[in-house]
């Protein structure tokens, strides 16, 4: 039996079929991974900025390792191996692939610091000559944070660089409005152009069928998860606080196991003769 698709390779036939857009809701830890798989999305993607914010704490300046991304990625990807994720690598950590300053900031914040074209094309190649090496078929997604500050012509230049040398898709950080969107799509000429869409950032936030009619191949929502986190975590921790509100009528606690594998994770031990659940959990 032939062995089942890599996740890249899915990622690649994915990118490959014109008429889709591959629309990648922003996870940042298991459990929002888990609801994303639930809900039935076939994209995952790993967001730098949540990923930075779940596991440290802190704000999206650069203050995550690569070890951080990593590690976190591969528990992401471990939930459902089959699933293609696209995971953030910010800078490269002096590899690939943006092209800020390692000491990196949010794409949507203000005096970003970029690199040379030379430097971030050789990150680039890099991350194109490792998956080479690795005989793997990862897609690379090439971002550049020019716009800001370089304008429009530098930002597209740094793109089709990026994609001469082996990068797959095109990822301009910023763009201002659907018209710069439109000409960015139509310039690359068929290489897949993926969307960053950021409520309060500098781009307009458009729908999945304005990011396809602009031309997008890709949306990522980076803060979805965190915002919807934020509003109603954060009002639950005031009801508790100033309220005494305890959540009566919250989830209960066994549907909250099995939005994360509870069943699957018993059923297995059972088949594999274990007797700890034989009797359930
Ligand atoms: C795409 C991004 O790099 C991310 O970390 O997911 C961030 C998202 C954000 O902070 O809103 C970005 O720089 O745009």
């Amino acid at each position: 039996m032939a062995p089942p698709p890599s996740p890249a390779s899915k990622l690649r036939a994915m990118l490959a079929n014109e008429k889709e857009i591959i629309v990648c809701p922003g996870v940042y830890d298991g459990f929002t991974a888990r609801l994303a798989l639930n809900a039935g999305f076939e994209v995952l993607y790993m967001t730098g900025a949540g990923t930075t914010m779940s596991k440290l704490g802190h704000a999206d300046l650069g203050i995550a390792t690569q070890t951080d991304m990593v590690s976190h990625a591969s528990m992401l990807a471990s939930l459902s191996p089959s699933t293609p994720l696209i995971a953030d690598a910010d800078t490269g950590y002096g590899g690939p692939l943006k092209d800020q300053v390692v000491n990196k900031r949010c794409g949507h914040l203000k005096n970003k610091e970029l690199v040379d074209l030379d430097t971030w094309i050789s990150r680039i190649r890099a991350a194109v000559m490792a998956r080479e090496e690795s005989g793997g078929d990862i897609v690379i997604i090439a971002r550049t944070d020019a716009l800001a500050g370089q304008g429009y012509e530098e930002a597209s230049k740094r793109l089709r660089a990026a994609v001469e040398v082996g990068a797959d898709v095109a990822f301009l950080e910023g763009v201002r409005s659907v018209e710069e969107a439109r000409r960015f799509c139509g310039e690359m000429s068929g290489v897949p152009c993926l969307y960053n869409c950021v409520p309060g950032g500098v781009s307009p936030v458009l729908s999945v069928k304005e990011g396809r009619d602009c031309g997008f191949r890709v949306v990522i929502t980076p803060t979805l998860a965190l915002g919807a986190v934020f509003e109603s975590v954060s009002e639950a921790y005031r009801k508790l606080l100033e309220e005494g509100d305890t959540e009566r009528d919250g989830v209960p606690v066994r549907r909250l196991f099995e939005s994360c594998g509870l069943e699957e994770s018993v059923e297995f031990d059972v088949r594999a003769g274990g007797k700890l659940y034989e009797n359930g959990v």
